[in-house]
C-alpha cells in the first residue's frame, strides 16, 4: 500500500497542511505534519467554544468508528510556547489511499491561544519516533509506525516547495520528484527526533567551511535555525544585516541580495538552499525591512532544519534503517 497527500503552504510557507480523514464518515481535517513531534491531535468537539475559530473540529462521537482509550490523556508544548492537551480516541486515519484502521487520534479539549488563532490548521499528526508521543499512562503510536506493516516501503518522504503545494509520500520514493542521487545519513533518534549530522557548509560561492552542525529534520518549524557561529558567517555576507533583538533575529532590507547557504550532506553530496528562500518576509506591512530564514538555534541543544532547507530538497526519511536521505530537486 502506498500513500499521498499535497503540503499545501499557509501565507510565507509558515507551516504546510496537507488533507487527512478522520473516522466514519471520514471527516476531512487539514493537519500539520509535523516530523519534530509524535502526537496526532485535533481539533475536537471537546473544545470550549471559544477557543476554536473556523477550524473544521472532529467530533467522536459522530464517528461509528471511534473508541474510547479510557483513561488516556495527553499534553503538549512545542518550541515557539504554544500548547494543546485533551484525551484520546482510536479511529481509522487516511491520508490517501493509505489507511490506518486503529490509528490514536488525539482530541483537543484545550489549544493555546497560537492555535485558536491559526484559522486553517486543524490539528498535527507527528511523524517522529514515538518514544516523545505524550499520551499517559501508555504512549500511541505514529500514524508511520502504524503504517509501515503495510506500506510497499517503510519509509515516507518530504517534497516541500518554495510558494506552491508539494507532497507527502508514503510506502513509495517518487523518482521523478528528483534529481541525482538520493545521500542517507545515519539518524540518531535517541531523544525522538529525526537527527543527523552535517559535516560543513558553504556561503553562495563561499569556500567550504568544516564545521559539525548537528540538527534535526523538522517540517513543523518555519525556519532554519543553526550554529552562532554559522548564522553570524552568513549574515556578514548580508550588507546592512543586523540582529534586531526586539524582533527576535536577523533582519536586513527586503532589497538586499541574500547568498544561497550550501550545507553538505555527507562527504560530497550538498543541498543548496536559494538566496530568495533566506529573504523570509517583510517585518511590518511597510515591507521595507525583512526576517531572515536562517536564525541561531541558541538555547535548543542543536539546530532545526526546518521549512526553509527542506523546501530545498526531496527528503526521505526511513525509520527501520534509521537513515535521512537528502537530494536535490
Ligand atoms: O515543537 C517543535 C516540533 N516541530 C515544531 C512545530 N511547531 C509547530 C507549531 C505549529 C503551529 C503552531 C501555532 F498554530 F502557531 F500555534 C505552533 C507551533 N508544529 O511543529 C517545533
Amino acid at each position: 500500500v502506498t500513500g499521498s497527500g499535497v503540503a499545501s503552504p499557509q501565507q510565507y510557507d509558515v507551516e504546510y497542511l496537507t488533507p487527512i480523514s478522520v473516522g466514519t464518515p471520514p471527516l476531512v481535517l487539514n493537519l500539520n505534519l509535523d516530523t519534530g513531534s509524535s502526537d496526532l491531535w485535533v481539533f475536537s468537539s471537546e473544545l470550549p467554544p471559544s477557543e476554536i475559530n473556523g477550524q473544521t473540529v472532529y467530533d467522536p462521537t459522530k464517528s461509528t468508528s471511534a473508541k474510547k482509550l479510557e483513561g488516556a490523556t495527553w499534553e503538549i508544548e512545542y518550541g515557539d510556547g504554544s500548547s494543546s492537551e485533551g484525551d484520546v480516541y482510536i479511529d481509522s486515519v487516511a491520508i490517501g489511499d493509505l489507511t490506518v484502521t486503529a490509528q490514536a487520534v488525539q482530541a483537543a479539549k484545550n489549544v493555546s491561544a497560537e492555535f485558536t488563532a491559526d484559522t486553517h490548521d486543524d490539528g498535527l499528526l507527528g511523524l517522529a519516533f514515538n518514544t516523545i508521543n505524550t499520551v499517559q499512562p501508555t504512549r500511541q503510536k505514529t500514524f508511520y509506525d502504524n503504517a509501515q506493516s503495510i506500506l510497499d516501503a517503510p519509509v515516507f518522504t518530504a517534497d516541500l516547495k518554495d510558494d506552491a503545494p508539494g507532497h507527502y509520500n508514503f510506502g513509495y520514493i517518487d523518482s521523478s520528484a528528483y534529481t541525482g542521487n538520493i545521500s542517507y545519513l545515519p539518524v540518531d533518534s535517541s531523544q525522538g527526533f529525526w537527527m543527523f549530522t552535517s559535516p560543513g557548509y558553504a556561503i553562495s560561492k563561499g569556500g567550504y567551511k568544516i564545521t559539525e552542525m548537528k540538527g534535526i529534520a523538522d517540517t513543523g518549524t518555519t525556519l532554519l535555525l543553526l550554529p552562532t557561529s554559522v548564522v553570524l558567517a552568513y549574515y556578514k555576507q548580508v550588507d546592512g544585516a543586523r540582529y534586531e533583538g526586539t524582533q527576535g533575529g536577523y533582519i536586513f532590507a527586503c532589497s538586499a541580495t541574500l547568498p544561497d547557504f550550501v550545507f553538505a550532506v555527507g562527504n560530497n553530496a550538498r543541498i543548496t538552499v536559494p538566496g530568495k528562500y533566506i529573504n523570509y518576509a517583510p517585518t511590518d506591512s511597510s515591507g521595507t525591512t525583512c526576517f531572515g530564514g536562517i536564525q541561531k538555534d541558541i538555547g535548543i541543544g542543536f539546530s532545526i532544519f526546518g521549512d526553509v532547507a527542506l523546501k530545498a530538497a526531496f527528503v526521505v526519511f526511513d525509520g527501520p534503517n534509521q537513515q535521512l536521505g537528502w537530494a536535490a530537486k
